[in-house]
């Protein structure tokens, strides 16, 4: 099963977690080639089996300093919640040398939370690769998940360099373009971009499922459009969206109180039949559309 190819950039990664995100990598480094071994480890029941049977690794198990003894690469694909305690055990395992990143949606907590455990002669690379669906576990994973996507870094001033070039290198190769940034302004973007509209899909469907019996039956009897693409969103996995929130709060919270203002201008115009108010509004939304539209375009 080991790939052997001269272009490999690893000789071998250690994923952490083979969930959407690990298994999906796996998958993408087995295509291109980018790793003499992988090598998974997952504390999920059975998940380290159907890794193996799906072939998307080398090794498997449920011990993670198995997983990451001799590895050049360890790549965290937990929910961000669990990276302390990884960190905390993987540390004192660690090759001299190697590389630990993450796929984490929060970047500022994750480093807080990981940097302390490892060795010195270690290299912390952050990353998030800004591409995923609602599904979870390893079967939903694909390789082409991250083509044409973005993929933000986030170093510390004091990493090094050539180990920031080699974990942009390696996504590069699974199909993705690099964006460097510091970690509070990713977890500021991130908070507006994804954490809020998740929060936003998580409260519409929540709402609907506690209104009166025959009315909620109903919402999903004849549930179409956009309260459709609210429930895809609010049927994202529960532990990883629980870990965002806890540990991206401070953002989450200061875009949440501006969104709720907004939210209160809003049910004030439709209660004074402010009509110029909703129209401008909607007029300056559809043109952000455009713009988004146009800019994945280019
Ligand atoms: N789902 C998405 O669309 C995206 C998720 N991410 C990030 O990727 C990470 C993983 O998310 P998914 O792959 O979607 O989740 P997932 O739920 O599909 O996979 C997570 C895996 O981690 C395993 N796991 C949990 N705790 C563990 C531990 N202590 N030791 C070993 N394994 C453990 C679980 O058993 C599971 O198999 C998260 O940090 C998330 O923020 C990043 C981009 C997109
Ligand atoms: O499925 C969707 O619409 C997503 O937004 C996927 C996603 C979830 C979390 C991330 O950190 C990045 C992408």
């Amino acid at each position: 099963m080991t790939t052997a190819p001269s272009s490999a950039l690893f000789d071998r990664v250690a994923l952490i977690g083979v969930g959407l995100i690990g298994s999906s990598l796996a998958r993408a480094i087995r295509r291109h080639g980018l790793a003499r071994t992988i090598a998974v480890a997952d504390q999920g029941e059975g998940v380290a089996a159907r890794a193996l049977a799906l072939g998307l690794c080398d090794e498997a198990g449920e011990d993670a300093v198995a997983a990451v003894r001799g590895a050049d690469l360890v790549m965290l694909c937990t929910p961000v919640g669990a990276g302390e305690a990884i960190a905390r055990a993987i540390g004192p395992a660690l090759a001299p040398g190697a590389i630990v990143s993450d796929v984490g949606s929060v970047k500022a907590r994750v480093i807080e939370m990981i940097a302390p455990h490892l060795p010195a002669g270690v290299h912390l690379v952050p990353g998030h690769p800004v591409a995923g669906t609602e599904k979870s576990g390893p079967e939903s994973g694909f390789a082409e998940l991250f083509e044409g996507r973005w993929c933000i870094l986030t170093p510390l001033p004091t990493t090094d360099a050539r180990a920031v070039d080699k974990v942009a290198e390696l996504w590069r190769r699974v199909g993705m373009v690099i964006e460097t940034m510091d970690p509070d302004t990713h977890d500021k973007v991130l908070a507006i971009t994804s954490h809020l509209p998740h929060l936003i899909a998580y409260t519409i469907v929540g709402t609907a499922a506690d209104l009166e019996d025959h009315l909620s039956q109903k919402v999903i009897a004849f549930s179409a459009g956009g309260f459709r693409d609210f429930t895809r969103i609010a049927g994202s996995d529960p532990v990883m969206w629980r870990d965002v929130f806890l540990n991206n709060r401070e953002a989450v919270l200061e875009i949440l109180q501006r969104f709720t203002e907004d939210l209160t201008a809003l049910q004030r115009a439709i209660r004074w039949g402010e009509g110029d108010t909703l129209e401008a509004l909607f007029t300056k939304t559809r043109a952000i559309r455009q713009a988004v539209i146009e800019a994945k375009q280019a």
